[in-house]
C-alpha cells in the first residue's frame, strides 16, 4: 500500500478551444512535476478545453477532437511518469452525435499506466449568474472515490464543493483526500467564501482537501488561481499566488489518522485594490494576447476614466503595445490637453493628436439643411463623441490594435455614455469598475505596482486627472454632477439597486431622497438597451452587467415611485 505521495497543484491558464495549446501545457506541468518525483498532477476543470467552453461543446467535431487529443495524452502516461487528473468535455457513448444536449458531461478523468483509467463527472452543474451548466451538461451521479495506486481520491469538480452532500458521499465509500479542480472566476472577496466552503466539507468529513483553481481571462470572466491544501484539521497548508500560473509540488504521507500534507507554497492573497487591479490587468492581457491583437489603441481625454485605462493597459501588455490619441474639440480644454500629454509621457506612451473640428463642421454643415434652425443639444455633443469613434476605429482597421472602450460601471448603469461614440470599441476594462472605485484604483496604483506590470513605476496618473471634477467637456463648463447625483451618492445607490437588488423603500432608508433613487433606477432600466450594445468587459463584482445581470430591454415596469 502506498503510504507517500507527491501531488503536484497545475494553476494552469488554459485558451477556450485551442487544444493543442492546452494539451501541451499540460505535458509541460507534467515533464515538470515528473522532474519534481510527482505521482499525480491536478490540473483545472475542463482544462482540455478550456472553461467555459459554453456551446462548443454541443459539435460532435469539437468533442472528437477533445477525445482524441485526452486518449493520445493518456498513451504518454505508459512512461511510468506522473499520473494527470485532468477536466474534459465527455460523453459516456462516444458514438452519440447531435443533437448532444444532456449527453455531454463536466468530467475529471485520470490519465495512468498509459490509459483513462478513471472518469468522474459532475453533479452540481451551475445555473445562475455567469454559469450556464445546465444548458450543455448533464449531470453526473453522485460520484463514488476513485482508485489513484492504492488510494482513494473523492473527487469533486468545482461547484461539488460548494454543497455537502457530494462530500459526503464520497466520505462514506471510503475516499481518503478530497481533490477539487475549478474554474471558479474572480470576484472581489471570493477567495474567502471559497476559504470557508473547502474548510466546512473538510470539517464535516474529516478529510484533507486540495483545490485547484484556473487562472487567466476568458472573455468577461477572468480566473484568479489562488489555489490551496487544507488539511484534515483545517490548516491551510499550501496556497497559491493569485492571478499568474503556478505549480506547486505537496508531499502527502499516510499515518494512523488518514493523510497528512507538508507545508507548502504560501502566496497570500492581496488585499485592498490590489486583487481588483490585477484582475483587471489579467481580464484585459487575455482578451488581447489570446483574441491575436497587436495592442489597442484608446481616446486620451485627460480625464480619470481613459488614464487609468490607459495605464491598466500599458501594464498589462507593454506601454509599446498602448497607442493614446487625443482628440480635441473647440472644448476641450488646455488642462485636458496638458494633462493628457503628462499621463503619455509618464507612462511612456505613443500619444497622436488628431483635430476632431473639421469632422463636427462637416456634420453639421450636412446635416444643416434638415435641422435647419433646431437649437443645439445633446445630438451635437454626441457627433463629437461619434467622430472620436470613427476616428478610433479608422486607426484599428489600418494598424490593427483593438480600441478599448473606457465607461465605467457608475456610466454604464444609467447610459452616461454615447452610442457608436465613446462605448464604440471592442472591449472595455472598467465596464464593471464604478466610479468611486476608478478614484480608489488611481490613487492605489499611483502608490503601487504589482510585480507583474509591464508599465511605469512610481506616480503613473498625474495628481490633476484624480483631482479635478470629472467633465465630459461636449459643450462648455461641463461638468457630470450637472447631469448625476455626486458619485458618491450615484455608487451608493446603484450597488443597492443593482448587486443587492434591495428596494426603493430600503435603499431611501441608506438616507438618499426618494426623488434621486427614483431617478437612477429609471436611468438604471432606460438604458439596459445600450448596455446590451456594449463592449464585454471584465467581471470583478457579484454583479456584473451582462449574464450576471439579465433584464429584458423592453420594461414597462417602473419601479414603485
Ligand atoms: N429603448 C431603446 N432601444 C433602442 N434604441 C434606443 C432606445 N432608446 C433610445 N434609443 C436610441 O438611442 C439614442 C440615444 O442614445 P445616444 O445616441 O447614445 O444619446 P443620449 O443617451 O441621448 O446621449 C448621450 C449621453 O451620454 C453623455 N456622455 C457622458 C460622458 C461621455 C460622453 C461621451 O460621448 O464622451 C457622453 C452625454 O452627455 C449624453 O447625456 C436615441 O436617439 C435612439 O436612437
Ligand atoms: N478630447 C478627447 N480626446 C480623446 N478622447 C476623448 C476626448 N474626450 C473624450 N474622449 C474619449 O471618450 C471617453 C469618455 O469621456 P468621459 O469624459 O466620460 O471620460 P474621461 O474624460 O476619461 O473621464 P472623466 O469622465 O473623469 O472626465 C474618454 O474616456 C475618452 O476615451
Ligand atoms: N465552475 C463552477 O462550477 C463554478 C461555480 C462555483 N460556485 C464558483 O464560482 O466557484
Amino acid at each position: 500500500m502506498t503510504d507517500r505521495l507527491t501531488i503536484a497543484l497545475a494553476q494552469i491558464n488554459p485558451t477556450v478551444g485551442n487544444l493543442p495549446a492546452n494539451l501541451d501545457k499540460l505535458r509541460g506541468v507534467r515533464a515538470r512535476a515528473a522532474a519534481e518525483g510527482a505521482d499525480l498532477v491536478v490540473a483545472t476543470e475542463l482544462c482540455v478545453s478550456g472553461y467555459p467552453p459554453e456551446d462548443l461543446v454541443l459539435k460532435p467535431d469539437f468533442l472528437d477532437a477533445v477525445q482524441r487529443g485526452v486518449e493520445a495524452l493518456a498513451a504518454e502516461t505508459a512512461d511510468g511518469g506522473p499520473a494527470l487528473l485532468i477536466g474534459a468535455p465527455w460523453r459516456l457513448d462516444p458514438e452519440a452525435r447531435a443533437p448532444l444536449r444532456g449527453k455531454v458531461y463536466n468530467a475529471a478523468l485520470l490519465l495512468d499506466g498509459g490509459e483513462i483509467r478513471a472518469l468522474r463527472t459532475k453533479h452540481h452543474l451551475p445555473n445562475y449568474g455567469v454559469f450556464d451548466e445546465i444548458r450543455v451538461f448533464a449531470p453526473g451521479p453522485l460520484p463514488g472515490p476513485v482508485n489513484f495506486r492504492g488510494v482513494r481520491l473523492g473527487v469533486m469538480v468545482c461547484e461539488d464543493m460548494w454543497f455537502p452532500d457530494v462530500a459526503e458521499c464520497l466520505e462514506e465509500s471510503g475516499a481518503e483526500i478530497l481533490v477539487v479542480p475549478n474554474g471558479s472566476p474572480y470576484e472581489s472577496d471570493k477567495s474567502d467564501e471559497r476559504l470557508q466552503l473547502a474548510v466546512e466539507r473538510v470539517v464535516e468529513c474529516g478529510l484533507p482537501l486540495i483545490y485547484v483553481n484556473q487562472v487567466g481571462g476568458q472573455d468577461e470572466l477572468v480566473f484568479d488561481g489562488a489555489s490551496f491544501v487544507v488539511d484534515a484539521g483545517r490548516n491551510l497548508k499550501v496556497q497559491l499566488p493569485e492571478f499568474v500560473e503556478a505549480l506547486s509540488i505537496t508531499r502527502w504521507s499516510r499515518g494512523p489518522e488518514g493523510w497528512s500534507v507538508e507545508s507548502g507554497d504560501q502566496a497570500p492573497p492581496g488585499s485592498g485594490m490590489e486583487p481588483v487591479y490585477r484582475a483587471l490587468m489579467l481580464g484585459l492581457r487575455d482578451y488581447v494576447t489570446k483574441s491575436g491583437f497587436p495592442g489597442i489603441v484608446l481616446g486620451l481625454s485627460g480625464g480619470i476614466d481613459s488614464a487609468i485605462s490607459a495605464v491598466i493597459a500599458a501594464d498589462a501588455l507593454g506601454p509599446e503595445r498602448v497607442h493614446c490619441v487625443m482628440m480635441p474639440s473647440p472644448y476641450t480644454s488646455r488642462e485636458s490637453l496638458d494633462d493628457a500629454a503628462e499621463l503619455a509621457r509618464l507612462n511612456g506612451l505613443r500619444l497622436d493628436e488628431i483635430d476632431i473640428g473639421p469632422a463636427m463642421q462637416a456634420y453639421e454643415g450636412m446635416l444643416r439643411p434638415l435641422f435647419d434652425s433646431l437649437p443645439p443639444d445633446t445630438t451635437e455633443e454626441n457627433l463629437q463623441s461619434r467622430a472620436r469613434g470613427i476616428t478610433l476605429m479608422a486607426i484599428s482597421n489600418k494598424f490593427g490594435p483593438m480600441v478599448l472602450s473606457t465607461g465605467n460601471k457608475s456610466e454604464m448603469s444609467v447610459g452616461y455614455a454615447t452610442l457608436y461614440g465613446d462605448m464604440c470599441g471592442g472591449f472595455n476594462v472598467l465596464k464593471d469598475v464604478y466610479k468611486t472605485t476608478v478614484f480608489q484604483l488611481s490613487r492605489w496604483r499611483n502608490q503601487a505596482r504589482p510585480a507583474d506590470a509591464l508599465g511605469a513605476d512610481g506616480r503613473v496618473i498625474p495628481e490633476r486627472i484624480i483631482t479635478k471634477p470629472p467633465s465630459a467637456e461636449l459643450k462648455p463648463d461641463q461638468k457630470d454632477e450637472d447631469s448625476l447625483p455626486p458619485y458618491p451618492v450615484l455608487d451608493d445607490i446603484l450597488s443597492g439597486l443593482i448587486e443587492q437588488e434591495a428596494s426603493i423603500d430600503a435603499i431611501v432608508g441608506r438616507g438618499h431622497p426618494r426623488e434621486t433613487v427614483n431617478r437612477v433606477w429609471r436611468l438604471l432600466e432606460n438604458a439596459e438597451y445600450k448596455r446590451r450594445q456594449a463592449p464585454p468587459g471584465v467581471k470583478i463584482t457579484r454583479r456584473s452587467f451582462g449574464r450576471d445581470r439579465r433584464y429584458p430591454i423592453v420594461n414597462a415596469f417602473k419601479g414603485p415611485g
